[in-house]
């Protein structure tokens, strides 16, 4: 995982101060049973299925460091809590319970989302291929979940398919995007430039410290797509370096065998989203009225966050964005700063191990 600050000062006003939720300093362990397995682990946290004693209800309690590298973390923890504080409406978010502290950590008990990562449906030896219906369906919801947030001016930064679980385990399950410990809102005054995401997913303006967007989710769902359907990392290189530049320089292929069953509509609704400059790019609202999304069952935010997008507004969201796809340029960008950026990848082009240098 990429992260680098770039202006310390500013970094604060991106990030929310405070939190509705009361964060309890009673003692975890008191009131929950903790599964010794972990459910994942990031760099800075662990996740665990835990048993809340009173009721019996399961639950996913994510340890997060306060400290992390030398450095106080608790202001980005707050503003993780604050963002899942303002997603509660929507269903493609995970849910946030309460919030314990202790000395050393912040515990978040979150909704136990139980049918795993979508990454499982992104390697080739995977028990139960999804038709390109399903993948939709998945994606339309995913969207759905990121429009709720860029409506609210919040970027996510780390869509990936480690970040986005499956309720349950069959296909007619729903996604729940997690972890919003990269989350960022957006300011109208100061512009965002953060070096941060993850190798495969980062959108070509992160790499060029470019003003980051609403649009640098976008890029890392078209990634997704392009993993969903056809079981590779589009821009994954032999090194990371070859990544990073296949990333800024559009090296994206549709020709492989394992593009041969997928629609056009599929691989155009790709093109829209990896569009090297962000302003050409579809947003989220454009990318709910694609075609190929148009196929799928219209789900129901609480509190109609989607409404005026889902049916008359389609063709003409859709005609936009297909204008800017028109435009797409595939421009080799300035490099200058790259070389700063480490982080692993692994050179196959069909799996990506993550770094998991952490405990808690
Ligand atoms: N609510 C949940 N229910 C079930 N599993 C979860 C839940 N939240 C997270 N996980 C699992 O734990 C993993 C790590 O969680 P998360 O991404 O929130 O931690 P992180 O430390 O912020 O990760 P990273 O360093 O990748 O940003 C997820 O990829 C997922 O597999």
């Amino acid at each position: 995982m990429l992260r680098r600050r770039s202006n310390s000062k500013n970094a604060h006003s991106f990030l929310f101060d405070s939190t509705q939720t009361s964060i309890k300093t009673a003692s975890f362990y008191d009131a929950y049973l903790l599964d010794p397995t972990d459910l994942g682990r990031g760099k800075f946290a662990v996740v665990r299925k835990c048993t809340e004693k009173c009721t019996g209800r399961v639950y996913a309690a994510k340890f997060l460091k306060k400290r992390r590298r030398g450095k106080d973390s608790r202001p980005e923890i707050i503003h993780e809590i604050a963002v899942l504080e303002l997603a509660k409406p929507c269903p493609h978010i995970v849910d946030l319970y309460e919030v314990y502290e202790t000395g050393h950590e912040i515990i978040l008990v979150l909704e136990y989302i139980a049918g795993g990562e979508i990454f499982n449906l992104c390697v080739p030896e995977r028990d139960e291929a999804f038709s390109e219906n399903q993948i939709v369906r998945l994606v339309r919801q995913i969207i759905e979940g990121v429009y709720f947030l860029h409506q609210n001016n919040i970027v996510h930064l780390d869509l990936k398919p480690q970040n986005i679980l499956l309720s349950g385990v069959d296909s007619a399950e729903d996604v729940k995007i997690v972890d919003f410990g990269l989350s960022r809102k957006l300011s109208e005054t100061i512009a965002l430039r953060e070096i941060m995401g993850t190798t495969d997913y980062v959108a070509p303006e992160i790499l060029n410290y470019e003003p980051i967007s609403t649009s640098t989710d976008i890029w890392s769902i078209g990634v997704i797509c392009y993993m969903l359907l056809s079981c590779e990392a589009p821009f994954v290189g032999t090194s990371v370096q070859e990544t990073y530049l296949n990333i800024s320089q559009l090296n994206v292929d549709f020709s492989d065998d394992s593009f041969t069953s997928v629609s056009q509509e599929a691989i155009d609704f790709i093109k829209c989203t990896l569009v090297l400059n962000p302003r050409d790019r579809a947003t989220a609202g454009d990318c709910l009225s694609h075609p190929w999304l148009q196929q799928a069952e219209i789900s129901h935010c609480h509190g109609s966050i989607l409404c005026g997008i889902q049916s008359g507004q389609a063709a003409t969201n859709y005609k936009k964005t297909k204008t800017r796809c028109d435009c797409n340029q595939k421009n080799v960008n300035d490099q200058e700063d790259k070389e700063n950026l480490s982080d692993c990848s692994t050179p196959c082009k069909r799996f990506r191990i993550d770094d998991a240098e952490q405990s808690v």
